[in-house]
């Protein structure tokens, strides 16, 4: 379709890079823990932007870059594992009760899931390794191609988006009788942000 190699198979491929647990369900389902639906959606939006550039960097051919300079790639690695590690940590050291849920700023959420897609390395990896790969080179129609893929990223991402927050926030009203368990889950979030840096540190 368009220029897109087989389109029910990118769809799908989407979708599953879409549910894989990792730092953008993550930043989803942290964002709207604390900031309520709007932070939920204001993270997805931040993802989709995140998207959006990681795509257009690919499609300028900083996926050849990379790939010609791979000290350039272990710097992107190693700033990502970075700030992972020091939001997990964050998380960690957070003490109970303080970001007051009425302090409420969407734009926080936004810049966070935005920067945390940008280093996210299974979005770096998605754009850069496996977007090309449904290119069709020979019916391939330049911008309009790209656009196709760009925008069927975007919906899909919102729509998943708009599912994950949903189902965070009303599993979340149900918590917040007892606080103690969002609190367990707050730390256990840590914990897995700075197990995801880790992990993006000692992959080659
Ligand atoms: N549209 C995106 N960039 N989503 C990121 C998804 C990658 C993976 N599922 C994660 O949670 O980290």
């Amino acid at each position: 379709m368009l220029g897109v190699a087989d389109y029910g198979a990118f769809v799908a491929a989407i979708l599953i890079f879409l549910a894989i647990p990792g730092p953008g369900n993550l930043a989803l389902i942290t964002s709207t823990s604390k900031g309520g639906i709007r932070g939920g959606l204001a993270a997805t939006f931040g993802v989709i932007a995140g998207d959006q550039v990681l795509m257009w960097a690919a499609v300028a051919g900083v996926a050849t870059l990379l790939v010609a300079y791979p000290a350039a790639f272990h710097a992107v690695q190693w700033l990502g594992a970075a700030y992972l590690a020091w939001l997990g940590i964050k998380m960690l050291l957070a003490k109970p009760g303080a970001q007051p849920i009425l302090n409420i700023q969407p734009r926080h959420y936004f810049k966070q899931a935005a920067v945390i897609t940008l280093l996210n390395p299974k979005a770096i990896v998605f754009y850069m390794a496996f977007f090309p790969l449904f290119v069709d080179p020979a019916r391939h129609q330049g911008l309009l191609t790209f656009g196709v893929m760009a925008a069927t990223v975007a919906v899909l991402t919102f729509l998943y988006g708009l599912g994950a927050t949903l189902l965070t926030h009303f599993l979340a009203e149900r918590m917040r009788a007892n606080p103690v368990i969002g609190r367990v889950l707050e730390k256990a979030a840590g914990v897995c942000l700075i197990g995801f840096g880790v992990k993006l540190a000692v992959s080659k």
